[in-house]
C-alpha cells in the first residue's frame, strides 16, 4: 500500500494517495484533513468545501458516514424537513442516507470535479477527485436536474449526471 508523506512545514502528515488499481486497501483509508476545508460563500449558497492544495485525479477527498432513513420515515418525515437537502437516494435498501460531516457540504456544479460512490452496505459515501483540482477550487458534485434552488425558467441540464445515474440527491429522484 503506498502512502506519501509531507513534512515540508515540519509536521509529518499522511497525504492522500491515488487510487490506481493495486492500492485497493487505500480505499478504506480516511483522507487527510489537510486537503480540504469548509468556507462560507454567501447567504444563497451557504458553506462549501474547498481544496487546500492541488489534488491529483482520483484522490480520495472524503469518506462520509451516513445514517440510513427507512423509506416510510423518509417520506413521512425527513422529506418535509431541511434534511431533505442533505440525503442521498438508497437504491438497494430503499429510503435515503443522511450524509454526515463534510460529505453533506459539497455544493452542486455542472460539471462537478468530484465523483462519488455510495456504499449502502457500510453506509459510507466516498468522494474522489474526477480530475486534477487546483488549490483554492471549490469541491463540487452533480446533484442532477430540476434543482430546487435554481430558477425553473433557466436552462435545463440532463436528467442524469455525467457517469452514474445514482449520483443525485434524493430530492431530485422523487
Ligand atoms: C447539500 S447542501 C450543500 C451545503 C450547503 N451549502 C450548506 O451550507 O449547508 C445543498 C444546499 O446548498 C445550496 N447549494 C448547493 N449548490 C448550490 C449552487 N450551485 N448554487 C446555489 N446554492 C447551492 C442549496 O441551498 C442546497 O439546498
Amino acid at each position: 500500500m503506498s502512502v506519501t508523506t509531507d513534512s515540508s512545514d515540519g509536521v509529518l502528515r499522511v497525504l492522500p494517495v491515488r487510487l490506481d488499481g493495486q492500492d485497493a486497501a487505500d480505499e478504506e483509508r480516511e483522507p487527510s484533513v489537510s486537503v480540504r476545508d469548509v468556507q462560507y460563500t454567501d447567504e444563497e449558497v451557504g458553506r462549501g468545501v474547498f481544496a487546500l492544495k492541488r489534488l491529483a485525479k482520483s484522490t480520495l477527498v472524503e469518506v462520509a458516514h451516513c445514517i440510513w432513513v427507512p423509506k416510510a420515515e423518509y417520506e413521512d418525515k425527513v422529506s418535509k424537513t431541511v434534511f431533505e437537502h442533505y440525503v442521498f437516494n438508497c437504491k438497494k435498501r430503499g429510503g435515503a442516507m443522511l450524509c454526515l460531516g463534510l460529505g453533506s457540504l459539497f455544493n452542486h456544479s455542472d460539471p462537478p470535479n468530484l465523483d462519488y460512490r455510495i456504499d449502502e452496505d457500510k453506509l459510507l459515501i466516498r468522494f474522489y477527485a474526477s480530475r486534477t483540482i487546483e488549490a483554492g477550487e471549490e469541491l463540487t458534485i452533480f446533484y442532477g436536474a430540476n434543482l430546487w434552488f435554481e430558477d425553473p425558467s433557466g436552462p435545463r441540464r440532463p436528467e442524469s449526471p455525467p457517469e452514474d445515474e445514482d449520483n443525485v440527491f434524493s430530492k431530485l429522484m422523487l
